[in-house]
């Protein structure tokens, strides 16, 4: 059952598996001692933030919020839920706390967070929650379990997209190599979010509209072993007037013509004709999007010809070839030396637009493939990426935490001998500056009561924890970070915009970042900040809770 709110229906999360259980054993041990103290309906707020950037860069995208929202709005636990918790703990909790789980639900809690697809920041909050605490100590596991992995992909997706380049298409293949079929959803929605154009899998195509796009593998290739086997060779023209009885004979045709061209020069010898064989059979399955996968044998000396003989067949027939993809080898010389038999052929045999053939390359790739082929030099024009991008091999995880800030409007501090550790105190509200270029110039936490940095006059603003560093800042733009997402099932709240919002949202601010922030070698760190009076505070409360020692 889906829940209403703000008359909109807001489904359940998309995993099933997504329930009040999904969280650690001790947050219901603390609800249960909330309860037994009659702590239980006092009202607390956490924020939940991140530490430091992954990848080694400066910026993160923040992602998974979505799910967050479906997951408090359908939050109650089950009959069944309720005995498994009341087998899960100690035979002394009283009956009553089952009661009390019984009737629990998130109509009392609120979220504030920032917009789903958002560059930001270590230390700000992503999400704030405030309401009953042991409710709200309930969600902590799953809304970091549902930010943590999200954020983390989205990043990664957008790091690759930069390093990529814009004009290039970016291809999530990663299905197979992901971690579990959620790990494989999760990919494909949060790459797409981050900014790849398409995805592989299916289900996430079907589950989330995002574009699907795909080749075919050496199987489809290796599987045939003669031109014999193809039975059905006619192929009708692309405007149906006419039909080519045997496109089989007519692809050989062109092989020879490319064999004996004059400005190829000899180039090209025997091919081999089982691949000649795949690569025909799958244009006569696709005519209009014919795609062949030119690594099985050897790129050069067969999959290129045999593809550009298909494709000229087939643009005899009024059809164009949707390219190549290369999948081993080294991709910056194959990739340009296709693009150079491609152009050769556009002018030999004027077929127009063939040497824009488009060139996809696959095979293990990473930031910094990617990166030694723009160096190198290449020619491809998509980049099919699965296992780096989906696993997040460089970084295993965004290390979310999600941190007590306030009980009954008293602000709460966690020291820690580690001052990045430190908790910032208080329910807080947080804004982006922005400076005279319209770069965003940096994030400012404020108590919340305090008045919001206005445009044009010049506000302080301060290190967290370090004294030493500050400065003004006349912002010619602020804007608010955090905005309302629920408020109870009643409550005023934003809207859930549509995923292909959201990943424009993170492309458009991506690209008005300021360039030292976003490059890949000693990125300048983007600097985020505490007002004057928050910064006295916070200092004030830790030497509050700070024990002083004692020396002998
Ligand atoms: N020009 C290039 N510069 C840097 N790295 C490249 C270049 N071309 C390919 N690579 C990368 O080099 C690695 C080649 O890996 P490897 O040697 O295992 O593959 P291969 O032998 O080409 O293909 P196969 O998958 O068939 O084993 C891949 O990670 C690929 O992305
Ligand atoms: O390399 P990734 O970035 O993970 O991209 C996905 C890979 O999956 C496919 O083949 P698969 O890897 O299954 O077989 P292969 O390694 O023999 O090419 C594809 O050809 C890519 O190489
Ligand atoms: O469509 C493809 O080419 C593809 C899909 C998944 C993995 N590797 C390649
Ligand atoms: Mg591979």
């Amino acid at each position: 059952m889906a829940a209403i709110s703000n008359g909109q229906v807001i489904a359940g999360p998309t995993n099933p598996m997504v329930t009040p259980l999904l969280t650690d054993l001790y947050q219901f041990t603390m609800a249960y001692a909330y309860w037994k103290a009659g702590k239980h309906n006092e009202r607390a707020v956490f924020d939940l933030y991140f530490r430091k950037n992954p990848f080694g860069g400066e910026y993160t995208v923040f992602a998974g919020l979505e799910e967050c929202i479906k997951f408090i709005a359908n939050f109650k636990l089950a009959d069944d839920e309720i005995d498994f918790v009341r087998q899960s703990l100690s035979s002394s909790c009283e009956e009553g706390f089952y009661k009390y789980l019984s009737g629990v639900d998130c109509s009392e809690v609120e979220v504030y967070a920032i917009q789903e697809g958002s560059v930001v920041f270590p230390k700000v909050p992503l999400v704030r929650v405030e309401g009953p605490i042991a409710v709200v100590q309930l969600l902590e596991t799953p809304f970091l379990n549902l930010i943590n992995y999200a954020s983390l992909v989205a990043t990664n997706a957008a790091r690759h997209r930069f390093v990529a380049g814009e004009s290039k298409m970016l291809l999530e293949f990663g299905l197979r190599r992901a971690q579990g079929p959620d790990g494989g959803i999760g990919a494909s929605r949060y790459c797409y979010m981050g900014g790849f154009h398409a995805t592989s899998n299916v289900a996430a195509g079907k589950i989330f509209g995002i574009p699907l796009r795909g080749t075919h593998s050496h199987a489809f290739v290796s599987s045939f072993m003669s031109p014999d086997e193809i039975i059905d060779k006619s192929l009708h023209s692309s405007d149906k007037r006419s039909t080519c009885e045997d496109f089989v004979s007519l692809v050989q045709t062109w092989l020879s013509k490319i064999q004996w061209s004059n400005s190829l020069n000899g180039t090209f010898g025997e091919t081999n004709h089982s691949e000649l064989a795949a690569f025909a059979s799958y244009a006569l399955a696709f005519p209009d999007n014919f795609l062949a996968l030119v690594d099985t044998y050897d790129v050069m000396r067969s999959g290129i010809p045999n593809f550009c003989a298909v494709a000229l067949a087939l643009n005899d027939l009024g059809y164009k070839a949707a390219g190549i993809r290369l999948d081993s080898g080294d991709l910056a010389y194959l990739s340009s030396e296709a693009r150079k038999i491609f152009r050769i052929i556009e002018k030999e045999f004027g077929v127009t637009g063939f040497g824009k053939t488009v060139i996809t390359a696959s095979n293990d790739l990473n930031e910094e493939t990617l990166d030694a082929l723009n160096k190198q030099g290449h020619e491809v024009d998509a980049f099919g990426i699965g296992t780096h991008v989906v696993t997040c091999y460089a970084q295993a995880a965004l290390g979310c935490v999600f941190k007590l800030v306030e009980i009954n409007n008293q602000p709460r501090i966690k020291l820690s001998e580690d001052v990045t550790k430190v908790s910032i105190p208080c329910k807080k509200r947080s804004y982006r500056l922005f400076g005279k270029e319209g770069y965003p110039l940096v994030d400012i936490m404020t108590g919340e009561n305090e008045p919001p940095p206005k445009v044009g006059e010049r506000i302080l603003c301060r290190h967290p924890f370090n004294e030493s560093k500050r400065a003004y800042v006349v912002p010619q733009r602020v804007e608010e970070l955090m905005k309302c997402f629920w408020h109870g099932p009643g409550g005023v709240r934003e809207d859930l915009p549509p995923l292909k919002d959201i990943r424009e949202r993170c492309i458009s601010q991506l690209g008005k970042m300021r360039p030292d922030h976003m490059r890949r070698l000693n990125p300048t760190p983007y600097k985020v900040s505490v007002s004057a009076k928050l910064y006295d505070f916070i200092h004030f409360l830790w030497l509050n809770e700070a024990p002083v020692g004692e020396l002998q």
